[in-house]
């Protein structure tokens, strides 16, 4: 059997993307995800998403982690609503569907942005926090992001009973001035840092500029800058939260099985 597959990034977060529409890619098959995923023997990605057709919405999304676990991406929205764009699904403005909902999306200036869930609220975890944004999120600000070790820290609030037995994503974030922060986060289904994560960054934005009347917080990755945009929170919660940022193809290709 033969597969063709575009490769996407979005500041550095990479996926397989597969036009799915004729629905022929098994989803049960999660041997087939985590292989297709890894960088040695595989394509390489840190995950894969499918296309589909769906009755409401233009597409839906469906995405897995490297290791065939599934949750919400940001990053990976993104990238497929670039890909279904250059499919010819959409134009300049989109709605579709992923794992926590609907989403809206709009294409301008080579970037993307994409209309996130409704963030519930913060949670206190002594002098961190947690923010759930379609995926987890603890979120620790440090003095020196550059130089912390991410993978190490990352990892054991990873496995944390707290957060057993789903996990968490580890967010490690730094003030750079009063607009911006600098994120660097640990992933749950790649199980090591990534160059960055939209779910991530947008709960750390948030957990940022919770106290402002509305903010608009740019964010420094390692694969690039990203920003996000929110309304001052009404009771704790937070809406019209948007990700923005650009999504490239990196390359095409075809995978024999
Ligand atoms: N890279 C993603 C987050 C992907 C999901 C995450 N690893 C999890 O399992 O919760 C993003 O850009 O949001």
């Amino acid at each position: 059997m033969e597969i063709s597959f575009y490769k996407y990034q979005g500041t550095g977060n990479d996926f397989v993307m597969i036009d799915d529409r004729a629905q022929k890619f098994d989803d049960s098959d999660l041997k087939l995800v985590s292989q297709l995923c890894d960088r040695k023997f595989g394509v390489g990605a840190d995950g894969l998403i499918l296309i589909r057709n769906h009755a409401d919405y233009d597409f839906e999304m469906i995405y897995f982690n490297a290791d065939g676990s599934q949750s919400m991406c940001g990053n990976g929205a993104r990238c497929a609503v670039a890909f279904s764009a250059f499919l010819g699904i959409l134009e300049e403005k989109t709605s579709f569907l992923a794992i926590d909902g609907a989403h809206e999306a709009i294409l301008k200036d080579g970037l993307v942005q994409l209309l996130m869930g409704d963030v519930a609220g913060i949670d206190e975890k002594g002098a961190d926090s947690f923010v759930n944004t379609g995926s987890p999120h603890h979120i620790r600000f440090v003095d020196d992001v550059q130089d912390y070790p991410i993978f190490a820290e990352g990892k054991k609030v990873r496995y944390d009973e707290m957060y057993a037995p789903a996990g968490t994503n580890v967010n490690f974030v730094e003030k750079v001035s009063a607009d911006e922060i600098f994120v660097r986060t640990y992933e749950r289904g790649v199980e090591d840092e990534t160059l960055s994560c939209g779910t991530g960054v947008t709960a750390a934005a948030i957990a940022f500029g919770k106290d402002l009347p509305a903010a608009t917080i740019k964010i420094q990755t390692l694969g690039g800058q990203l920003s996000v945009k929110f309304k001052a929170s009404v009771n704790g919660a937070f809406k019209e939260v948007w990700l923005i940022g650009p999504a490239q193809q990196v390359f095409a290709g075809k995978i024999n099985l």
